[in-house]
């Protein structure tokens, strides 16, 4: 229940992110200010003390995945939920995190590829087409300061795509390349081909290419601002505080 401010009975939501001065934190904290029922208590960047931020119920990660294990072992043991949009996680990683988890089984994180809620639906809409055509690619185009390739969400939409199709009995697309230029033929993550394409002007985009006999189906995702992401940001920051443990990509806050 809230009242006609959009604040809980608790008052709001005590927000701190991490990574604040970097292209996504800049532009979390623009939008935390602007709810309604949340206040930024922090907005620590490099250098600054974490301990900032032990006054929050809510941590927000953009940060780098070098730092972002260190960041998030901090959160759950400082008793501050998480929510991570950081990449480079790993099933080890992921694993690593819910043992940390369960020393503090009131805490919550949510980690998410893609907080743009057209992204999860191309994630969603993709797995769902995969076991129906033997062929599939991934095109993932991003500005060129990114530092990680492939994309978070490449990843992790090949790992979905070949669980679809081991799922579905499908075996490797067909692919009958004997000489190839190293890299030519892109990433192979789980089976699945990934290219990563960077060039000044884009901002994050994605195409899953499907073909079959005689057709062929593109499932293409354009974030053009990074307030795309934003209100899957808001969501996670809100149903955090009352899923404690691991929540993986926003499929689940959105049904
Ligand atoms: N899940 C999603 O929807 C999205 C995820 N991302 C991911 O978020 C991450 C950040 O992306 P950008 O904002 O574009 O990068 P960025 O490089 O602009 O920002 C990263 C910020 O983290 C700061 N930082 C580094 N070490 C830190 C530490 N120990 N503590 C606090 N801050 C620290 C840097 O100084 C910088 O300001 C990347 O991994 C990117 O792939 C980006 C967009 C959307
Ligand atoms: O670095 C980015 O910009 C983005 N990173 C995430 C990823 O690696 O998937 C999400 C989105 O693509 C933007």
């Amino acid at each position: 229940m809230t009242d006609e401010q959009g604040k809980g009975p608790q008052g709001p939501i005590r927000v701190a992110v991490l990574g604040a001065r970097g292209r996504m934190g800049v532009e979390v904290c623009r939008a935390v200010e602007a709810a309604a029922d949340m206040e930024l208590v922090a907005a620590l960047d490099q250098g600054d003390d974490l301990s900032a931020a032990a006054g929050a119920e809510v941590a927000v990660d953009f940060t780098t995945p070098d730092v972002v294990m260190d960041n998030l072992r901090w959160c759950v043991e400082a008793g501050v939920h998480a929510v991570v949009g950081t990449t480079g996680f790993t099933g080890r990683r992921l694993d690593q995190v819910r043992d940390w988890l369960a020393a503090r089984p009131e805490v919550g994180a949510v980690i998410a590829p893609n907080f743009g809620i057209g992204a999860v639906l191309m994630m969603q809409f993709a797995e769902r087409a995969a076991r129906h055509f033997e062929s599939v690619e991934i095109i993932e185009q991003h500005h060129p300061r990114k530092l990680d390739a492939p994309s978070g969400t490449a990843t992790h939409t090949a790992r979905r795509i070949a669980q679809a199709r081991a799922e579905a009995g499908l075996g490797p697309a067909p692919d009958a390349t004997k000489d190839e230029v190293p890299g030519a033929r892109g990433a192979d993550i789980d089976g699945v081909r990934v290219h990563a394409v960077r060039a000044t002007g884009l901002v994050a985009h994605q195409e899953v290419l499907f073909g079959t006999a005689g057709e062929t189906l593109t499932i293409r995702h354009d974030s053009y601002d990074r307030v795309s992401f934003m209100p899957g940001v808001l969501l996670a920051v809100r149903a955090v505080r009352t899923r404690p443990g691991l929540t993986i990509g926003l499929d689940p806050l959105l049904d």
